[in-house]
């Protein structure tokens, strides 16, 4: 089945214009501009639409968005953006374009507290040479945990670190399309227009790649499957610490984890943090907007320990403008990320390839759907029991996630993740695997037997096992 209206280099049709955002956007000459002139520790926040043009321009002053300075004069294409924009000093924007919601605020008692916090981080790198921070910030969702990493991570930047941050929520990637869990060595800053960015992993960009370590948990939330979450943080932990091993000024910058808001679960969420806290050594909790989180943690990690073994957990307060992002809004983000990931953005467009395969040649595993509650099980002693970090125990019905299956029509608009592991590979090989990079499922023949793939890379990937899951869900649209 073809996608409508499917046109791509190597499919025999006609390439379209790169699709970076959700629509069309009317000429910026219709749109009109005004001034806003913010005092110091004013923040100018915004909702803007994806199918809207929102520029910014920053005339007078310094201003920063999450920790990333924005140049003078320059324009920023924010549609699809909801954030702050932030100054010290007190800057004069000039704001074009119509947003859902626009507003100058100045209770941001907030960035003054995440300064600090940046402060207490740099003190224990500058303290610690050999062992820098690491740091897990949890709380509920929509309570500004990813702008906090973010805006640690930026600031981090800004002083000549290079600060590993690990992004644990499948539902937003990282340099990566949903489903990913990333870590990232971030060495230089930030774009303002599109964070972190995305990175096509293994494919040509323009500016040098950032190389992130991506594990595939397909599904929405780390409820979902708990052991599959659980195996897959130990995996990572261990990469990334190994990793760090080999750089030095990488681990005198520490680490900064953004965890899901699923974990603020007592019941279904807390073993998972408890599994962080011990896979990566952390030294300091952040709780953002929940007491009972704090409380909970403080007692267990700090109340409770000798002052030598007391693990900090300090809690900040939430951002007064972090909202939260309805259902339409997050799906819209998907495709975007996703579009990006094959597309590349408007300052940075890629050309993806198209590989037509035989399904005789695919070795494909497909992620068992959670089918309801009783497989929503908590992070619970049982589930400790299943997993068995080398593979080698027999599998249970808990953790053995993929099962082998014949390409069919229903993988159409699909992302499918290239594993590093070899095509025969156990199960359990391919659940643990990370990622090499992602291909979209442009049409399945089951006919001719035959699939179209669209990669961000020229090259085939080689005897490779592919995963596919329900999560995210299929895009029709990725190619018009
Ligand atoms: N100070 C602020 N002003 C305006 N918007 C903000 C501010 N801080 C955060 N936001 C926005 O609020 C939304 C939620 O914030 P963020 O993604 O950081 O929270 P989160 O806790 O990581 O959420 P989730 O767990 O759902 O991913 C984002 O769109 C973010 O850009």
């Amino acid at each position: 089945m073809a996608l409508p209206g499917l046109s791509l280099p190597g499919l025999g049709l006609y390439s379209t214009p790169t699709p970076v955002y959700g629509g069309p956007v009317p000429p910026p000459s219709e749109q009109v501009s005004r001034r806003e002139d913010l005092p110091a520790q004013a923040e100018w926040r915004f909702e803007a639409a994806f199918h809207q043009q929102y520029t910014i321009r920053v005339l007078q002053g310094h201003a920063e968005l999450f920790g990333v300075e924005l140049a003078n004069n320059q324009s920023y294409n924010l549609s699809g953006c909801k954030g702050a924009i932030f100054t010290w000093q007190g800057c004069l924007l000039e704001v074009t374009g119509e947003a859902e919601s626009e507003y100058a605020a100045q209770e941001t008692e907030y960035a003054v507290e995440w300064l600090n916090l940046h402060g207490m981080l740099e003190t224990a790198r500058n303290e610690r040479a050999s062992d820098g921070p690491r740091v897990l910030i949890v709380g509920p969702d929509h309570t500004g945990k990813s702008s906090l990493a973010q805006t640690l991570a930026a600031w981090a930047v800004r002083a000549g670190r290079t600060p590993t941050v690990v992004n644990l929520d499948p539902r937003e990637g990282l340099l990566a399309p949903p489903s990913s869990l990333t870590a990232v060595t971030v060495g230089s800053q930030m774009d303002v227009e599109n964070g972190f960015g995305i990175s096509p992993i293994s494919g040509p960009t323009i500016t040098p790649v950032k190389t992130p370590l991506i594990y595939h948990y397909p599904y929405a939330s780390s409820t979902d499957r708990p052991a599959v979450y659980k195996a897959l943080l130990t995996r990572m932990a261990l990469s990334t610490i190994n990793k760090l091993e080999e750089d030095p000024l990488a681990k005198q910058s520490g680490i900064i984890i953004d965890a899901p808001g699923s974990l603020n679960d007592p019941k279904s969420g807390y073993d998972a943090i408890h599994h962080l806290v011990s896979e990566f050594s952390i030294n300091l909790i952040i709780t953002l907007g929940s007491e009972r989180l704090y409380n909970d943690l403080n007692r267990r990690y700090a109340a409770s320990k000798s002052a030598d073994e007391a693990l900090p957990v300090l809690k900040l307060a939430k951002p007064g403008g972090a909202i939260e992002r309805d259902a339409g809004y997050m799906k819209q983000l998907r495709t975007r990320h996703i579009r990006q990931y094959f597309f590349g953005t408007s300052k940075e467009s890629l050309n993806p390839h198209s590989h037509m395969l035989s399904t005789d040649d695919l070795a494909i595993y497909r992620a068992k759907p959670t089918s309801g509650e009783s497989e929503k099980t908590s992070f619970g002693a049982d589930e400790d029991d299943d997993y068995d970090p080398s593979g080698s125990s027999t599998t249970t019905s808990a953790n053995t996630a993929f099962e082998k299956v014949t390409p069919s029509v229903a993988m159409t608009g699909s992302l499918i993740a290239i594993k590093f592991c070899p095509a025969d590979s156990e199960e359990d090989t391919v659940r643990d695997s990370a990622v090499m990079g992602y291909l979209y499922v442009a049409d399945v023949d089951e006919a001719r037997k035959k699939v179209r793939f669209l990669a961000p890379h020229p090259q085939r990937w080689g005897d490779r096992a592919l995963a596919w899951g329900q999560w995210p869900e299929a895009v029709a649209d990725l190619v018009t």
